[in-house]
């Protein structure tokens, strides 16, 4: 379980993060999304012991992150900008961690399979391409079997192959009863991987919610309607408030105005439908429609 508790922090004049208050439950996979700027990283750091908060207090299974006596084993944490040195291969590169933590080298290896990196073990980590060094940065996080993962934007240079091995081991890990924390600007990604979203704008909580109950707020859904008679029933339509776009001449895209209604104003005209089908608002219409305001750099 992670808990930031009214976590605040400026750098000089600018609040980056304002009196953030959430709670990441294990057991399931939480997003953690926002506008470029919206203080993410920063909240990351602040629960890693990375940057002091300002005040409030984050705290990572019960305690503050440098109050526990093993890191490593308490928390798993990849951030953006890892650095590993390039002259280490991958497998010293894990060794000289799990050393500073008595983790065996059986641990290495495990997690040097894990990440799919059993064939570059020994190449220096210089060499790597981007997704090669997430899968490393990864494994990295894993070593010490953590109950709690962070990860800041993990699939990030990843190829098809490794963005579904990053979404197959989160939902493995969280399987498991871990706390699972990751960041990402790939809504698409983010609507199969996480359940659960916390959503900041401008470092203040826009949302703590499922992914089902912020489509359903937001409410942005469209209907899509076919008819011979499509030109009239779109005029219909439009006299009662709906916003009405059209792809084909038979088709009409309609929102602001419930299926129920289509259905009830087309009978009442006698007008045939041959299709009346809602559309649920995608993840990125609804996260859209919510950091509308929050959007720092546009
Ligand atoms: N070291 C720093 N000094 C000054 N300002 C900073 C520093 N680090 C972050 N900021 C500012 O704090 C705010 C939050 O930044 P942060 O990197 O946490 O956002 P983010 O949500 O992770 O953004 P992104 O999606 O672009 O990674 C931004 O306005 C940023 O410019």
């Amino acid at each position: 379980m992670i808990e930031v508790q009214a976590l605040t922090k400026r750098y000089g004049d600018k609040v980056a993060v304002d009196e953030l208050t959430f709670t990441v439950k294990p057991g399931q996979v939480t997003g953690f999304l926002g506008p470029n700027g919206a203080g993410k990283s920063t909240t990351m750091r602040m629960i890693l012991g990375l940057d002091r908060p300002a005040a409030g207090q984050a705290l990572v299974t019960g305690r503050p992150y440098r109050e526990h006596a093993a890191p490593l084993t308490a928390v798993g944490a990849l951030l953006e900008a890892k650095s590993i040195h390039k002259g280490r291969t991958a497998r010293s590169h894990l060794t000289s961690l799990a050393q500073t933590h008595g983790i065996s080298r059986a641990r290495v290896d495990e997690v040097l399979g894990l990440a799919g990196l059993e064939s570059v073990a020994d190449r220096r980590a210089g060499g790597f391409s981007l997704g090669m060094g997430q899968r490393l940065g990864i494994a990295a996080a894993l070593l010490g079997d953590p109950a709690v993962i962070i990860l800041d934007e993990p699939v990030n240079g990843l190829d098809p192959d490794g963005v579904l091995w990053v979404r197959n081991l989160l939902h493995g890990l969280a399987a498991e009863g871990r706390t699972v924390l990751v960041s990402s600007h790939l809504m698409s990604e983010m609507a199969v991987t996480a359940e659960n979203l916390i959503i900041i704008g401008r470092g203040k909580l826009l949302a703590d919610t499922s992914i089902d109950d912020l489509i359903a707020r937001v409410g942005v859904g469209t209907v899509t309607v076919r008819s011979p008679r499509a030109a009239e029933l779109r005029d219909v339509l439009t006299a009662h408030g709906a916003t009405v776009t059209s792809v084909e001449p038979s088709t009409l895209q309609v929102t602001d105005l419930p299926v129920e209604e289509i259905g009830e104003l087309a009978l009442g005209r006698e007008i045939v439908l041959y299709e009346l089908t809602p559309r649920r608002a995608s993840l990125e219409q609804a996260y859209m429609e919510l950091t509308r305001e929050a959007v720092e750099y546009r």
